[in-house]
C-alpha cells in the first residue's frame, strides 16, 4: 500500500480552530463545556484500587497490604442526564444523597467538576509486585533500572498489571481509561502493557512502514519526555521509539528539517534536529512506538500544510502553499495511547484527536464515523476503534466522562483511590497579596525559601511560577532579571526576536527546561532522583546534579504545567494568580511532590476588593476535594 492510499479519502468535516494547539493551551486548559452529545444510559466496568494504598509509592512493603476485600464494582446503568439532573437539584442544599451516602456541599461542588462517579470501596487482590510473568524478563530488568530494584507498583499499575495485560492471542481491542492524581505513574501504567504487547506481537519479518503504536499528548515538551521515557524502558526490550515534536529551541534558533531527513528517521536512518533520533538497528525496521501531539501527528499523516485553507488556486501558488508528502502511514498502528486525555478531548483539542483517531481507524480498513462537536443534533454513536485504546488523565471532567459515555460505554475505567486529590505529601499555602507591590511580595516569599534551605543545611530548591497569561510570566520575569534572580521563561509565545532574552531572562531551550525536568536513565541504573527516597513519603531530592548551576526559577503558563515529570529539586510551585478552574491547578500543583515525594504550593492572590473572590473560591474548592470522602 503506498503511503498516500494509506490515507482517507473521505471529506473532513471538523478543522482544528485557528491558532496553534500550543497556543490554545497556554490560554486556558478550561474543560469549557461538554461535547453537547446527550447521555447515554451505559454499563461500564469500573474498578479502583484500595484506599489503604495510599499514594502507592513505599519501596519495602507491598502497596496493598491493607487491602479489605475484593471486588469487581459494576456501575449501575444511569439513564441519560441523571447525574446533571440530580446535582442540579443537590445544589444549595447542606447534605444530600450521593450513591449509598450522605455528601456534604463540599461532594456537590465536586461533582459539579469532575467525573466521581467511580465509587471508592470496590476492593481488590491485585498485584503487589512487577514481576515477570506478565511483565517480559526484558521489561521488568528496564524497571528495575528505572526504579530501583525495590519499587512496588503504584495502585493505577497495579490495576494496569492485572487488566492490561491481556492473553496476546487475543484480537478483542482492549480500552480502558486510567485516571490516577498526577505524579502517580501513569505513563509506566500504560507504557508496560502496550510495550509487553508489541515486542509479543513483534514479526521483523513483516514489511511493516509505519509506527505500531501512537502516544498522543498536548505538547511537544510532554511528547518529548514521554519519548525518553519510553526508549528508557525499551533498552533491554529493543523497540524503536521516536519522539515527532521538534525540539523547543531558544529564541531566533530555527531548527527546521527537511522532510527527507523526516522520512529517514521513520526507517531506522539517521537525521538531525526535529527528531530524537534512534540509530537505525541491524534490522532497519521503523519505528514502533511514536509519541507526538495530534497537530503534529496529523501533519505527519497527511502531509504538511494540509489544513491550509488554501491549497490550491492563484492563491495557493501565490503563497507557494503545497500539501507535503505524508511522512508516516497509519496502517500499522495497534495501540494508540491519549496521555492528558482530559485536554486532548476538550474543545480545543477534541476535533484534531478525534480526526487522528478516524484517520488511524481508516488507514487500517475500519472508518469509523466522523463526529463533530459542531454537530450537536447527532445522536450519540459508538466509535469502534480497530486498535487498543488507553486513555489517561489525572482528572476526569464531566465532559470527558459524558464523551465517553456517548461513544465508548463499554470502555473499562480503572482509577485510583486519590484521584482528584492533590498528592499526599504536598502541603498547600494561600498567600494573599497585602500591599500594592505584588511582585515583591513573591520574590520575599522566594527569598525565605531559599534561607529556609541554606538554614537546613538543603539545596537551594528549584522553583516553577505559573502565570495565567504569558505576559504575567513574561513580566515577572523581567522583574526577578532587575533583582538579580537567574530565571528561565518557557511560554507558549517566546520572544522569537530575543528581544527580552539576554541577561539573567533566558526564554525557554529544551536545555534550560531541562534543568528542571527529572533526568531520564535506566540503561545503567536508577537516575539519582530515584535512588535514595527520603522520609515518610519517599521521593527526597535528587542530587544537586540536574543543572543546578542554571536558573532555580521556571516560569511559565499551563504550558508546562499537564504531564511533565519535574526533577524532585522543584520543591515549590507559586501560583501567582488563583488559575481558571481547579483542574488547572491540580495539574499545576502536581508539578511537584511526584512519585511520593514531598513539595509545598504556594497560591497567590487577591486579599480583597475586586478580584478576590476568585482566591476564595479556589480554596473553597480544594477543600471540597480535600472534604470529599
Ligand atoms: N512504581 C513506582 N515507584 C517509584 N517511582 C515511580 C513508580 N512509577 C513511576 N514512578 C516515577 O514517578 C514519576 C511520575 O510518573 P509519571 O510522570 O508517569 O506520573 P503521572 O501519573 O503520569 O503524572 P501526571 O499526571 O503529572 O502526568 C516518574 O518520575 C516515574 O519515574
Amino acid at each position: 500500500m503506498s503511503l498516500s492510499r494509506a490515507i482517507p479519502s473521505f471529506p473532513v468535516v471538523c478543522r482544528p480552530a485557528p491558532g496553534s494547539s500550543r497556543t490554545r493551551l497556554v490560554k486556558d486548559l478550561v474543560p469549557k463545556s461538554s461535547t453537547g452529545l446527550p447521555r447515554k444510559s451505559t454499563r461500564k466496568l469500573l474498578e479502583v484500587a484500595p484506599r489503604g494504598a495510599s499514594s502507592g509509592f513505599t519501596r519495602d512493603t507491598p502497596p496493598h497490604s491493607l487491602r479489605r476485600g475484593k471486588k469487581l464494582f459494576r456501575g449501575a446503568a444511569r439513564p441519560g442526564g441523571e447525574r446533571e439532573g440530580r446535582l442540579r437539584s443537590l445544589r444549595g442544599r447542606e447534605e444530600v444523597k450521593i450513591g449509598k451516602r450522605t455528601a456534604g456541599k463540599d461532594d456537590v461542588r465536586a461533582h459539579a467538576q469532575f467525573d466521581l462517579s467511580t465509587p471508592a470501596e470496590a476492593l481488590h487482590t491485585l498485584p503487589p509486585t512487577f514481576a515477570s510473568p506478565p511483565l517480559s524478563d526484558g521489561l521488568l530488568q528496564s524497571v528495575r533500572n528505572l526504579l530501583g530494584p525495590a519499587a512496588r507498583p503504584t495502585p493505577i499499575q497495579s490495576l494496569s498489571l492485572k487488566h492490561l495485560f491481556v492473553n496476546s492471542t487475543s484480537d478483542e481491542p482492549r480500552r480502558f481509561l486510567l485516571g490516577s492524581e498526577t505524579g502517580s505513574g501513569k505513563s509506566l501504567a500504560y507504557l508496560l502493557p502496550m510495550l509487553h504487547d508489541l515486542k509479543t506481537n513483534e514479526n521483523l519479518q513483516s514489511r511493516r512502514m509505519g509506527p505500531r503504536a501512537l502516544v498522543l499528548a498536548p505538547t511537544h515538551e510532554l511528547a518529548r519526555q514521554l519519548a525518553s521515557f519510553g526508549k528508557a524502558l525499551v533498552h533491554h526490550a529493543r523497540l524503536r521509539v521516536q519522539s515527532a515534536s521538534r525540539a523547543n529551541v531558544a529564541s531566533g534558533v530555527k531548527a527546521r528539517v527537511s522532510a527527507a531527513k523526516m522520512a529517514s528517521a521513520f526507517t531506522g536512518n539517521d537525521a538531525v534536529g526535529e527528531f530524537e533520533v534512534h540509530h537505525g538497528s541491524a534490522t532497519g525496521h521503523p519505528v514502533d512506538m511514536l509519541v507526538g501531539t495530534p497537530a503534529k501527528l496529523l501533519e505527519m499523516a497527511r502531509g504538511n500544510g494540509w489544513n491550509k485553507e488554501f491549497t490550491e488556486g492563484e492563491e495557493a501558488r501565490r503563497k507557494k502553499w503545497v500539501i507535503g508528502r505524508p511522512e508516516v502511514r497509519l496502517s500499522d498502528v495497534e495501540w494508540v495511547v491519549v496521555d492528558e486525555a482530559d485536554v486532548l478531548f476538550d474543545p480545543d483539542f477534541i476535533d484534531q484527536t478525534l480526526l487522528l483517531l478516524s484517520d488511524v481507524a481508516a488507514a487500517r480498513g475500519k472508518p469509523v464515523p466522523i463526529i463533530s462537536r459542531e454537530n450537536k443534533t447527532q445522536a450519540p454513536m459508538l466509535l469502534d476503534y480497530p486498535f487498543h485504546f488507553v486513555l489517561t488523565s489525572a482528572t476526569i471532567p464531566a465532559a470527558l466522562a459524558a464523551h465517553l459515555d456517548a461513544h465508548h460505554p463499554s470502555m473499562t475505567r480503572l482509577v485510583s483511590p486519590q484521584l482528584h486529590r492533590l498528592p499526599a505529601h504536598l502541603s498547600l499555602e494561600f498567600a494573599p497579596y497585602s500591599s500594592g507591590n505584588r511582585n515583591a511580595e513573591v520574590l520575599a516569599k522566594l527569598k525565605t525559601v531559599w534561607r529556609d534551605d541554606a538554614l537546613a543545611g538543603r539545596p537551594r530548591a528549584k522553583v516553577v511560577i505559573f502565570t495565567n497569561t504569558r505576559a504575567r510570566a513574561g513580566e515577572f520575569g523581567a522583574y526577578l532579571s532587575e533583582h538579580k534572580v537567574a530565571n528561565v521563561v518557557v511560554t507558549g509565545g517566546q520572544d522569537s526576536k530575543g528581544k527580552e532574552g539576554s541577561g539573567l531572562r533566558l526564554y525557554g531551550s529544551n536545555r534550560h527546561l531541562a534543568g528542571f525536568l527529572k533526568p531520564m536513565s535506566g540503561k545503567e541504573g536508577p537516575s539519582p532522583s530515584v535512588l535514595p527516597l527520603q522520609g515518610s513519603g519517599g521521593g527526597g531530592r535528587s542530587a544537586d546534579k540536574v543543572g543546578n548551576d542554571g536558573p532555580h526559577v521556571l516560569l511559565s503558563t499551563s504550558l508546562l504545567a499537564r504531564g511533565l515529570d519535574f526533577d524532585p529539586s522543584v520543591t515549590h510551585i507559586f501560583v501567582l494568580e488563583p488559575p481558571r478552574n481547579t483542574a488547572d491547578f491540580l495539574h499545576r500543583a502536581g508539578r511537584t511532590a511526584r512519585a511520593g515525594g514531598s513539595g509545598k504550593v504556594v497560591v497567590f492572590g487577591k486579599a480583597g476588593g475586586r478580584g478576590s473572590g476568585r482566591l476564595r473560591e479556589m480554596r473553597q474548592r480544594l477543600a471540597a476535594l480535600r472534604a470529599r470522602r
